[in-house]
């Protein structure tokens, strides 16, 4: 198969972890006999410095003529003075709206290898298998009016209907391929756009009588992804409250550098980042955990390009690596020497070919 593959390795860490999951790409286009053609766009704090803008127009042009788009991440001290029309954020904002990347997909799974750096206790972390599913281009963090003034400030929180239907179809339709449960979490008990989400989950539910729906309020909700974080299947939101508890989710599995996500728009066209930000005070020193951005090279050979056999030879070659008891400084016990961003990339390119070496091993004695 032939794709094009945009590249928007962003700011701080972005660089880094992005060269990491080329590298996968390549082995896999390698193995698999596939074709990859990867151009490099700018976005974020590097796009402001270069074009004055954080989402250039040639930037949605290269992502607009490709099949998929990975990225790094955006934002760091540099930029964080600059008027909100030049933060580097908006830049990450305004391609998920540009493209109409409603679905954010989290998934946040217990690795039994990275226990150790998780600080929940094992029998606490170690069933966790949950979806966060993200509304990601509607919210707060798009509303009208948004503006200050030396003594105020203002955001707005907006929500149509149909912004909310679809994304929490898109929940019940995964939860279909998985446990079949849903709590859609809100703030019911105040926001009046919490009020209409809950009605529209009310009618949603009707069409699937399969789907067990459970709604919960966004406080305790964060209380109780701590204390029994094993109980949620998938998990749908809207775009701040999404935000914040995958980022509080990815304590349980150790490190917020194993989180990857899929942002998706309807006719399944996808741009594939970490969780994690742009970790400026790691950037440049091979500490960071490339995993996040590997595995969402993973997710974007399966939803992108239907290549679910590549995608599980990344997931397999990542987990052994882990077992082998390989971890970069975020993950590393103490003591234990820590890989670089490199070594540990190293690490899941030598397990890839160890897997095609006993596939192919396999297959001449069939
Ligand atoms: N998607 C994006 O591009 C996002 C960008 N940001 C931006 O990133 C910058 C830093 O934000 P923070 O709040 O510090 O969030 P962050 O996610 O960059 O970092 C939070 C913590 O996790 C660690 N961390 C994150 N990714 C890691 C990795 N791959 N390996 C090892 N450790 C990792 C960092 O060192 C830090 O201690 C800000 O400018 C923020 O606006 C934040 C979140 C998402
Ligand atoms: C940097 C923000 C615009 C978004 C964010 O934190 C996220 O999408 O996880
Ligand atoms: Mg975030």
């Amino acid at each position: 198969m032939e794709k094009r593959v945009a590249v928007l390795p962003g700011d701080g860490i972005g660089p880094e972890v992005t060269e990491a999951a080329v590298k996968i790409l390549e082995v896999i286009a390698r193995r698999f006999n596939h074709k990859f053609h990867i151009e490099y766009g700018a976005i974020g704090g590097n796009a402001i410095d270069k074009h004055n803008n954080p989402l250039p127009d040639e930037t949605i042009a290269l992502c607009e003529n490709s099949d998929a788009v990975l990225l790094g991440a955006v934002g760091g001290p540099k930029w964080d003075n600059n008027p909100s029309a030049l933060r580097p954020e908006k830049g990450l904002l305004a391609i998920r709206k540009h493209f109409d990347l409603f679905a954010n997909l989290r998934p946040v799974k217990a690795v039994p290898s990275l226990l150790h750096a998780s600080p929940l206790k094992e029998e606490v972390a170690m069933e966790v298998d949950m979806l966060i599913v993200r509304e990601l281009t509607g919210g707060l963090y798009f509303g009208e009016p948004s503006h200050r003034t030396e003594k105020s400030a203002v955001d707005t929180l907006v929500y149509t209907r149909e912004e909310i239907e679809r994304i929490v179809e898109k929940a019940f339709e995964v939860a279909r391929l998985r446990r079949g449960k849903v709590a859609s979490v809100d703030k019911a008990n105040v926001l009046e756009t919490s009020k209409l989400w809950r009605e529209v989950v009310e009618e949603k539910k009707k069409a699937y009588p399969d789907i067990e729906v459970e709604h919960m309020l966004v406080d305790s909700t964060a209380m109780k992804l701590i204390t029994n974080p094993a109980a949620f299947d998938v998990i749908v939101t809207e775009n701040m409250f999404g935000d914040i508890l995958s980022d509080e989710a990815s304590v349980i599995t150790g490190s917020l550098g194993v989180l990857p996500s899929a942002s998706l728009r309807s006719d399944g066209f996808g741009l594939y980042e970490p969780v994690h930000g742009s970790a400026p005070e790691i950037a440049g020193r091979g500490l960071a955990n490339p995993a996040a951005a590997i595995l969402s090279v993973a997710m974007m050979l399966n939803y992108s390009f239907g290549m679910k056999t590549e995608a599980s030879a990344i997931e397999e070659a990542v987990n052994t690596v882990f077992e082998d008891g390989f971890f970069t400084a975020d993950l590393a016990a103490s003591g234990q020497r820590a890989l670089s961003t490199q070594e540990w990339t190293a690490k899941v390119i030598d397990e890839l070919d160890v897997q095609f070496v006993s596939n192919s091993i396999m297959f001449s004695y069939v």
